[in-house]
């Protein structure tokens, strides 16, 4: 099994102050130190992305098969997993749409065969009305 870094560990390995120059480049760990002279993209590239991932500025850089099989002779380890929690997260009970007092109020107006209270000051005038 290979050794596993944490992200912390590989950004302090960053080629700066005499430190070691790891990069990280899809979950695995390179150590290029001694490939920084040698790199024919040229040793900034490679220091710019000390501690970091390259793996985007590797496939951009279009590099070729033989530095793709290159990489295996820099590699120290892979990249630790991130768990990251996810308690607070997952709460994934159903979301139970309760009927609002509004819809309440409207099912019972449908379904209610009795017209509302304000329809017997109608029936009054009406009444009234009919006498003249
Ligand atoms: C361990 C990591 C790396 C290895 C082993 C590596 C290896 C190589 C090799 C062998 C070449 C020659 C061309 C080819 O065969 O593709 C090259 C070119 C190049 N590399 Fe890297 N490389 C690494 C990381 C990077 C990174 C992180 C960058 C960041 C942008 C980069 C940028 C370039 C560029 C721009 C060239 C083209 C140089 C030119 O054509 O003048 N490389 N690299």
């Amino acid at each position: 099994m290979s050794q596993l870094y944490e992200l912390s560990e590989v950004a302090e390995q960053n080629g700066k102050k005499g430190k070691p120059c790891w990069i990280i480049i899809k979950g695995n760990v390179y150590d290029v130190t001694k490939f920084l002279s040698e790199h024919p993209g040229g040793e900034d590239l490679l220091l710019e992305y000390g501690g970091k991932d390259a793996s985007k500025a590797f496939r951009q850089a279009g590099h070729s098969s033989d530095a793709e099989k290159d990489l295996k002779n820099f590699k120290i380890g892979e990249l630790r997993a991130t768990t990251t929690p996810t308690t607070t997260t997952t709460t994934t009970a159903p979301i139970q749409v309760q009927p609002t007092l509004k819809d309440q109020d409207k099912e019972k107006r449908v379904s209610s065969p009795v017209p509302a209270d304000d329809a017997e000051p109608m029936k009054k005038s009406s009444g009234f009305l009919c006498c003249c």
